[in-house]
């Protein structure tokens, strides 16, 4: 773990989503059923546990035949053939009936389509007479074992994001559970006793602009929503809703990253600091020097839980989920950190020596431009965004490259 920042000076937008995702190490995996495993991310290889397929079979309906010692020196034969029971050795001159997926009886040379022959009252099988001429060559239709695959051959190796197609493959080879990268929980706590959940708010009240959306975002980013809870603004709430489950749920139940709303200011409200302190906590890193969300938080409690202190304005709120969240859960989902691109900005946009400025950006003709209406509490111009510009503190002119970051959702 990094150490606490002692110097008084935040870190950069760049040093923070360093540090957020250093502070971690990767969850351990763990086995899970094959539905389960769709989206996860493999980290032992699925290897084939037999042939694949692991028995010759039929690859039409219609007749096993055994032409061995009656074929033409092309090998063709045209019959006739004897009838006997399906399943059983074919000799010489023999055929059984087989339907498609049937296991091929020992002694057959190939496999005659039903549409191809006929059997008459005397129970001998012929060539039609408009038959194709390879009908009856060596091997046809016959699906060989190990076609696909030998015993012991990787199929998928480890590190791949798991595919409905990936899980079906696992299944054919015998598989019922496979390893995958455990995906961190993430618990939100909301807090604000200004904050309602539906209708209209009333001066003084605002409508949450998180709840509704924030475990998607969390998928999105990787993580698995574990539950929201929401407190007013009184201390003791705070001290119960990030500490207060321990002991009272299994450790397996626990989440791995807490992330909260609101309080992480300086005011008589604000109890972030204090609830993780009092909790024997630690603060990885106090603030950020970037617009919107510099007082943004992250902490880890002494059982090695993460809390991520979210501001209360909106578009701030997003901003440090992606400068804190999005590297925190890379790392213990054991994934690469983003990274931005660089992309030619259309407008100039002005220095702020202090800060890196977080803005929501649309993409037209290649050039990237700020989105209109992105204040710290506001949402209109992220709804609208492919992404979000960091703009360094020395501005950038318009024709100019600028770092640009993908929103979870585009
Ligand atoms: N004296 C100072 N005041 C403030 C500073 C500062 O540096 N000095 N920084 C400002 C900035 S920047 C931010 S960001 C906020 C951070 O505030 P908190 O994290 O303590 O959040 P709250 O005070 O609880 O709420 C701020 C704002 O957000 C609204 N809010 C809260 N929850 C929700 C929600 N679920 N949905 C929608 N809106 C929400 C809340 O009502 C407030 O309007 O501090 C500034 N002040
Ligand atoms: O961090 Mo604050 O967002 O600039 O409102």
């Amino acid at each position: 773990m990094l150490a606490q920042a002692t110097c008084t000076q935040a870190p950069t937008w760049a040093q923070a989503r360093q540090l957020a995702y250093q502070c971690a190490r990767p969850l351990p995996s763990t086995a899970v059923t094959l539905r389960e495993a769709i989206g996860g991310t493999l980290t032992s290889p699925v290897t084939a546990r037999q042939d694949l397929p692991h028995y010759a079979s039929s690859a039409m309906d219609g007749w096993a035949v055994n032409s061995t010692g009656n074929s033409t020196a092309h090998g063709i034969c045209t019959g006739p053939w004897l009838m006997t029971a399906s399943g059983l050795p074919l000799a010489p001159g023999q055929a059984s009936v087989i339907a498609t997926g049937g296991l091929v009886p020992s002694g057959a040379t190939a496999i005659l389509r039903k549409e191809s022959g006929c059997v008459s009252a005397d129970g001998s099988l012929t060539l039609k007479h408009d038959a194709k001429p390879h009908e009856t060559m060596p091997g046809r239709h016959i699906r060989p074992a190990g076609e696909e695959a030998a015993a012991g051959d990787v199929l998928i190796p480890a590190g791949t994001l798991l595919n409905p197609a990936h899980i079906a493959l696992a299944s054919v080879a015998g598989h019922d559970h496979v390893q995958i990268q455990r995906k961190p929980r993430v618990a939100v706590v909301l807090t604000g006793s200004e904050v309602v959940t539906s209708g209209e708010p009333a001066p003084g009240q605002v409508r949450d602009a998180f709840g509704p959306q924030l475990d998607t975002v969390i998928s999105q980013l990787g993580g698995e929503p574990c539950g929201q809870l929401r407190i007013g603004d009184s201390y003791d709430q705070w001290l119960a809703a990030l500490g207060g489950v321990e002991g009272s749920v299994p450790d397996a139940d626990l989440p791995d990253v807490t992330v909260t709303t609101g309080g992480t200011g300086k005011s008589g409200t604000d109890h972030f600091r204090d609830a993780v302190a009092a909790l024997g906590g630690r603060l990885l890193l106090d603030g950020i020097a970037m617009r919107p969300g510099h007082p943004a938080v992250l902490a880890e409690l002494p059982d090695g839980r993460f809390i991520i202190g979210l501001p209360g304005n909106p578009l701030a709120a997003i901003m440090a989920l992606m400068t804190l969240g999005e590297p925190l859960l890379a790392a213990l989902a054991d994934r690469p950190l983003t990274e931005a691109s660089l992309m030619t900005s259309g407008a100039d946009m002005e220095p702020d020596p202090r800060r890196t400025r977080l803005v929501p950006c649309t993409v037209i003709h290649d050039l990237v431009f700020p989105a209109s209406h992105t204040g710290p509490g506001m949402m209109r111009g992220l709804a609208w965004a492919n992404g979000y510009m960091a703009v360094p503190p020395e501005g950038v002119a318009a024709g100019s490259p600028v770092p640009v970051l993908p929103l979870p959702w585009t």
